[in-house]
């Protein structure tokens, strides 16, 4: 079975009736949104807030009800995948363009749960660039301020030869690091800068991080 498949499948074992879920996006999260689809269909109650537009999509193809944070206050499980996981489980995230929801809905859940498979798991963060979301307006100065704090390359991100606009209408600014070895450093670089919406780092959110490993095995690895 797919890696990425059977670590998201584990995690909706967390899922109990009655449940307000949040949805996360990508590859990984996509394998736990079908399986919740299907026990909605074999009669789970739960109500979800997906994190992307992307992901709306299929939690209504799939038949799972939605709802709004208005409504459901806190949640009481979020599953979500991940680009990079280190050894404390801080994460980048972003990749797919959709960290400022997944932050927000992952901060507003009481379970956080992190579904990936093996090779995203690393000593130290970095390797996977950075994403950045910025407001266009303005953006270049956003950009030039960004660089002189961080002192690493980057890219804005593409698509289709246009630069990536988010869910949000913002920009990406992608930054290559090579190492992190300090996220929280980066993170109280990034925090305080007008013009930046958010970034990919997640420090100290993560609950329970699963992974699919290459034998077939999943690990649940619980914080401490
Ligand atoms: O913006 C996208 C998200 O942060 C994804 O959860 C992340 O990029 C991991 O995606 P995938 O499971 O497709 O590798």
């Amino acid at each position: 079975m797919n890696l990425k498949q059977i670590a998201a499948e584990k995690a909706v074992e967390w899922i109990k009736d009655g449940m307000t879920i949040g949805l996360g996006t990508g590859s990984t999260a996509f394998f736990a949104i079908q399986k919740i689809g299907e026990l909605v269909k074999a009669g789970l109650q739960v109500k979800a807030v997906p994190t992307s537009g992307s992901t709306e999509q299929l939690a209504r193809e799939f038949g799972i009800p939605l709802t709004t944070f208005a409504e459901a206050g806190k949640l009481d499980i979020t599953i979500d995948g991940a680009d990079e996981v280190d050894s404390q489980f801080n994460l980048i995230k972003g990749g797919g363009g959709a960290l400022l929801r997944e932050k927000i809905v992952a901060a507003h859940s009481k379970t956080f749960i992190v579904v990936v498979d093996e090779s995203k798991l690393v000593p130290t963060l970095g390797t996977f660039p950075l994403p950045v979301e910025v407001i266009p307006f303005a953006y270049e100065w956003t950009m030039e301020e960004i660089n002189e704090r961080l002192q690493a390359d980057f890219k804005p991100r593409m698509k289709d030869g246009q630069k990536f606009v988010t869910d949000n209408g913002n920009y990406i600014l992608d930054y290559s690091f090579g190492t992190i070895p300090s996220p929280t450093d980066v993170q109280e670089k990034l925090n305080c800068l007008t013009g930046v919406v958010e970034h990919g780092l997640f420090i100290d959110m993560a609950d329970i991080v699963i992974v699919g490993r290459a034998d077939g095995t999943v690990d649940v690895l619980e914080r401490s």
